[in-house]
């Protein structure tokens, strides 16, 4: 056996919710081959418990203490020999952040609560500690490369054979997306390339002429700087007006923002949503909820929440204006009906990427009160990006609804290396407190963009540096030779920085030989009308877009096309040189957890999980000449091609199988493709007993597995599960584990 040279490690993460259990059950078997080929696979804990205790040390006994495994694996990207696994992690709300200190506290770690209000400076630096754990805050550290998401043929096959459910779409749906006209970030957006590096200053000038620096940015030569604004009552107007139609209508309500990784501005637009919705509420209780620490950011959720302290009658009170509320508002989308919690109760439970497709692939409807699906519509503030949606619904209802047998595929190329566009600018994002100008000068006084803005309005900058835009044109056109696939890049002329960009994009073009491949720009309206044109067709086009329309797109698409996005092979070359391999764009799907507590089934998919370990275990065969790791590879990916030829993916119910499962018939197909190969005897000879005993107990483990569903099940924990208690419960078939640990 080959000994590990330090290069020969891949690092897998350990996340939360649906993904680290099923981490639980494949990791033993992951371990147990690449082991044969001298690959250490070793673990990280980034999930959002691990990241709380991370912050915390000083609180923490010595047996308590975690190291700092995010800030490791930051470094680690910049390593030529990274390879990293990543699995989808809890972007955190508030509410989410509370409950998992609340977990932890009641397992004996004493980390403090989270303070909504910060006054003294203690509290200062724990709500500033708790910020750098808030909404999306792994994938910005870890995502030093531009991001390459597609469907492999093996995958896209699959769901020809085995197609998934799509709702029919009615030419006579009143679904719709609707979004501002004016006053959004679109509207006001301004942007520039910065001739020579500078550090500017982010002011802002009040009207009694005082100048405050908000911020001082220092920026590259080449980089392009964008700044925009959503004006809060333009934004207040807009809801009014849809709430109003709705309700003139009878159509359904919906709110569809990305509080996760628009950490800043998204929670804001939440609440206007929550403050014009609950209208009468707010204006009747406000001072209340203001003593009472009320933030309509976090949903309605606080306000329940923080009225449990008033007494019973005042309580019922507030319970019932709340209830009058929905006599004269229009019905809202649910996501959860049985348990009565709406769509403005937290943030973070609809978010956009993942909801609209559902949305689209479910005949264009929601979930209503009343548990039954209706026609919606969805109120999407920013028209920068909402406008795609509405061209695919009324793509959907002039065609019907897409077919997953014949469909192509629309692959991305997304713009996403060191924190680019809007995923980036919650440190240059604020909320207005008066009236006044916000303006960006360099360091020479020159002013370089400016807008009035009145008080509530939200400003914000982002950053794109002109190395993340050079490798992004280098992807697009590798992408587009090596698959002989034509390629758009989505940048629409009326956005001030997509015409920047679009300026890089043509200079970057001429470094490359783009001989014979066929490259277009186009707007973003035409660009989803062409892809989805051609898509009817069973033709690919490969989507060449900024950051937010990468995580819109590989949502969208995947939905359409596979059903989920959790089966797309997401890799991440990094600019360093290294590589990380994301499993899906999908994420962590808390209803999951839930089902195996209550039946101890768990019916998460890690087909992403197995794109991902072939390519990351090929790619440091590659690197370190490992002949057996790039045996190995070319197994599982034979064996995943098995596995979904079979048809041996999680179902969705219990007693059929599950996670656990179909990680049986992958270590069986793994081992039985090893122990066939011929180009490595050794190999093929260790691997020959565990394919023989798997194939000969096949039927023993599976009723081992299924034989434990159907009860609850005990993890010890949500945010922070016991790990002796998931290893029991991920891994209950004796006979399989016995089996890999004779290996
Ligand atoms: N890369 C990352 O780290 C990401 C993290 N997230 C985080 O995930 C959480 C949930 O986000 P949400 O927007 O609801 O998105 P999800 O992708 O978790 O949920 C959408 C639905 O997709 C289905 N799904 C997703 N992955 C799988 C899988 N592997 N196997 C089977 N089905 C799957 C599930 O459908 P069904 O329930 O019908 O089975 C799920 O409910 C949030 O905390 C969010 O911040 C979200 C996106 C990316
Ligand atoms: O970081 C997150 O919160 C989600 C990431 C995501 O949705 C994506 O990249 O597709
Ligand atoms: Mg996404």
């Amino acid at each position: 056996m080959t000994t590990p040279t330090p290069n020969q490690k891949i690092i897998y993460t350990l996340t939360d919710e649906a993904p680290y259990l099923a981490t639980g059950s494949l990791l033993p078997i992951v371990r147990a081959f690449t082991s044969a080929a001298g690959v250490e696979v070793e673990t990280s804990d980034i999930s959002v418990a691990a990241r709380i205790l991370a912050a915390f040390p000083e609180k923490l006994t010595d047996d308590q203490k975690v190291p700092d495994t995010l800030a490791e694996l930051g470094e680690l990207t910049l390593d030529p020999n990274a390879n990293i696994i990543k699995l989808p992690n809890i972007s955190a709300s508030i509410p989410q952040l509370k409950a998992a200190i609340a977990e932890l506290q009641a397992q004996g770690y004493d980390v403090p609560n989270y303070p909504d209000e910060a006054v003294t400076e203690e509290e200062k630096a724990i709500q500033a500690n708790y910020s750098k754990i808030l909404g999306s805050a792994v994938n910005p550290v870890l995502r030093q490369g531009n991001s390459d998401r597609r469907a492999p043929p093996a995958v896209k096959a699959f769901a020809r054979k085995f197609p998934h459910s799509m709702g029919k779409w009615s030419k006579a749906s009143r679904s719709h997306a609707d979004y501002m006209r004016g006053g959004d970030f679109f509207s006001s957006e301004q942007s520039v390339t910065m001739t020579d590096a500078d550090e500017v200053r982010i002011e802002f000038v009040g009207q009694n002429s005082n100048v405050e620096v908000k911020k001082s940015l220092k920026l590259e030569a080449a980089e392009v700087l964008d700044s925009m604004f959503m004006s809060a009552k333009a934004l207040d107007a807009f809801f009014e007006r849809t709430l109003q139609e709705c309700k003139e209508d009878g159509v359904m309500w919906s709110l569809h923002v990305k509080a996760t990784m628009m950490k800043v501005s998204h929670p804001i637009v939440f609440g206007h949503a929550v403050r014009v919705f609950y209208r009468e509420v707010f204006e009747k209780y406000g001072e209340l909820f203001e003593q009472l620490g009320v933030n309509p950011n976090n949903g309605m959720a606080s306000v329940y929440d923080k009225i449990k302290t008033l007494p019973q009658s005042q309580q019922e009170e507030i319970e019932e204006a709340i209830h009058a509320c929905y006599e004269h508002r229009p019905e809202m989308a649910m996501v959860d009906s049985v348990k009565g919690i709406t769509n403005l109760h937290i943030p973070s439970d609809v978010i956009v990427d993942a909801s609209m497709p559902a949305m689209i692939r479910s005949s264009g409807q929601m979930w209503g009160r009343d548990g039954k699906i209706k026609d919606t519509k969805a109120v999407m503030p920013e028209s920068t990006y909402a406008r795609i949606y509405q061209e695919m619904i009324n793509f959907c209802r002039t065609n019907g609804a897409f077919d997953p047998t014949t469909m192509g595929s629309v692959p991305n190329v997304g713009l996403m290396a060191m924190k680019a566009e809007e995923y980036g600018s919650h440190d240059k994002t604020f909320e207005m407190k008066e009236d006044g100008v916000m303006r960006v000068v360099k360091s020479d006084g020159t002013v370089l963009m400016q807008h009035n803005v009145e008080k509530g309005d939200i400003w914000r900058a982002c950053q794109t540096k002109d190395a993340a835009v050079r490798d992004w044109v280098k992807l697009a056109v590798t992408r587009s030779r090596q698959s002989d696939t034509p390629a758009i890049f989505w940048l629409d002329a009326e956005r001030a920085h997509d015409r920047q960009l679009r300026l890089k994009v043509e200079e970057y073009l001429k470094e490359h030989d783009t001989a014979g491949l066929d490259l277009r720009i186009m707007g973003y309206n035409r660009a989803i009308r062409t892809s989805m044109e051609r898509m009817i067709r069973g033709k690919d086009t490969i989507s060449v877009t900024g950051n937010v329309l990468r995580d819109y797109l590989t949502d969208l698409f995947p939905i359409m096309e596979l059903g989920t996005s959790a089966k797309m092979l997401s890799i991440v070359p990094m600019l360093a040189g290294g590589g990380m391999y994301e499993t899906g764009a999908g994420g962590s799907a808390p209803k999951h957890v839930q089902q195996v507590l209550e039946e101890n089934h768990l019916r998460w998919d890690s087909l992403g999980e197995f794109l991902a370990l072939a390519v990351s275990i090929e790619e440091l065969g590659i690197k370190n000449d490992n002949a057996q790791a790039k045996l190995l590879a070319k197994a599982l990916d034979a064996a995943t091609g098995k596995l979904l030829e079979n048809n041996k993916s999680p179902s969705r119910k219990v007693g059929e199988l599950d996670n656990r499962g179909s990680h049986f018939y992958l270590a069986m197909y793994w081992a039985q493709e090893l122990a066939a190969q011929t180009e490595d005897t050794a190999l093929s000879a260790r691997f020959a007993p565990l394919a023989k005993s798997l194939t000969e107990n096949e039927e023993k483990i599976i009723a081992e597995l299924s034989a434990v569903q159907g009860q609850p099940a005990d993890i010890g924990g949500y945010y922070h599960p016991d790990m002796a208690k998931v290893d029991a419960v991920m891994r209950p078939s004796e006979t399989l584990n016995s089996a890999l640990s004779s290996l």
